[in-house]
């Protein structure tokens, strides 16, 4: 497409993009949704990503943002609704994921020009990066967390297979590519649910929290001793800082103890300092004359306890529960080893990355593979200094 068509086309998506935005904000002043502006102000950038930042100074503990009930989108909704206008039976609801119940329920009201809630799901992003939406087996070949291809591949096959089973025979499609573009609008929905759903106690899913689900992720060292996002009775869904943040910054929740490998799959990134990382491998595929076939993880504390036992060098210490006393009799040169063929396989996916054919196909996806395998590589460091004697 030659340039001025090129800018034409971006600035009607602007448009389009700044008019449903002034929507949202109108429908959610409409439900007295408005005393987080005093603390919050809702940026927007052109890549359709939204962060909030700090307009005034905010203590740990402060209420950012309440969500009245009636603007949540739970599991059980989803599963009432779907069963009243026969999408499901009843028998069938406990089959089904609950955050398949509301993709399911979200793609059917996006097909309804007066729903409640379209000015939320109009805002909700139109692209994602979830590692099961990968389709470049070059890409895919750089992946070296053990047993997360059958993840991937069981997610894709249960989203056509709800798909065909219960949305698809109630549209006319009448080629493929139709049928295609409708599951993609399907897996859209999927995406939004997973990436942004909200734990909400007695429910079969959680709950979509409009605007709640602008905030970004930011990893915690400890856990938090308290919830600070949750339903409190009386005031709705609340939102509360669980630290205090500076005039300017941006303000962030957690969204709990998740390792890269999880943000990979269910949220489309991974962070460069995660104290929660972790990885798992088959040390077989590392080192064949280690007779272990158990999966075996490694975090910021260490191996995990069955390749310590492995490599035990007393059998009596075999049983051991103590990680102490099975470090002590663990063969740590072994250990250390192994730290060192980790570290090689991420180098070489590290360099394989550096492609710019690749860069150029899938830029987003590229980089969080880099820093998804620079963030092993961390973990695999800090483990490789507790083994050198
Ligand atoms: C609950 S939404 C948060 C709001 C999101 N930024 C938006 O514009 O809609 C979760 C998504 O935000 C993005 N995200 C959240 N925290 C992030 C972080 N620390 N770094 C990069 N992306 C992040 C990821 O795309 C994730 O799937």
């Amino acid at each position: 497409m030659c340039g001025p068509r090129r800018r034409r086309k971006r600035n009607a998506a602007m448009e389009t993009a700044n008019a449903r935005w002034s929507r949202f904000h109108r429908w959610l002043e409409s439900q007295q949704v408005t005393s987080w502006k005093k603390h919050l102000s809702l940026e927007r950038y052109e890549n359709g990503y939204r962060t909030f930042h700090a307009k005034e100074f905010i203590a740990k503990g402060t209420a950012l943002l309440e969500i009245p009930g009636h603007l949540l989108i739970t599991g059980n909704k989803a599963a009432k609704w779907l069963e009243k206008n026969e999408w499901i039976r009843a028998e069938e609801i406990a089959r089904i994921p609950g955050i398949m119940l509301i993709s399911m329920y979200l793609f059917v009201l996006s097909k309804q020009t007066d729903s409640f809630w379209k000015p939320y799901l109009d805002v909700l992003p139109a692209s994602y990066d979830l590692l099961f939406l990968f389709r470049d087996e070059l890409l895919l070949s750089y992946v070296t967390e053990a047993d997360i291809m059958q993840k991937v591949q069981a997610t894709r096959h249960s989203l056509r297979d709800i798909f065909q089973r219960y949305l698809a025979r109630r549209w006319n499609y009448d080629s493929r590519a139709k049928w295609n573009a409708l599951f993609k609008e399907f897996v859209r929905y999927y995406c939004a649910v997973v990436s942004r759903i909200c734990f909400l106690p007695g429910d079969i899913a959680g709950a979509l929290v409009p605007l709640g689900d602008m905030f970004n992720h930011e990893a915690v060292s400890s856990p938090l001793e308290h919830r600070y996002v949750g339903w409190e009775s009386g005031k709705g869904y609340v939102f509360r800082a669980h630290r205090n943040f500076h005039v300017g910054a941006e303000v962030f929740v957690s969204y709990g103890a998740c390792s890269n490998t999880e943000l990979a799959l269910w949220y489309g990134f991974t962070l460069k300092e995660n104290p929660w990382d972790s990885l798992s491998f088959y040390v077989h595929e590392l080192d064949k004359d280690i007779l272990l076939s158990e999966l075996v993880t490694l975090d910021r504390q260490g191996f995990s306890l069955n390749i310590l036992r492995a490599l035990c060098k007393d059998d009596s210490c075999k049983e051991a529960q103590d990680v102490d006393t099975l470090i002590c009799a663990t063969d740590r040169a072994k250990l250390y080893e192994i730290c060192l063929l980790l570290e090689s396989r991420e180098n070489k996916v590290v360099a394989a990355l550096d492609n710019r054919n690749l860069m150029e196909r899938e830029p987003t996806r590229v980089v969080l593979l880099q820093s998804w395998a620079l963030s092993r590589m961390q973990v695999v460091n800090i483990a490789k200094h507790m083994y050198l004697w």
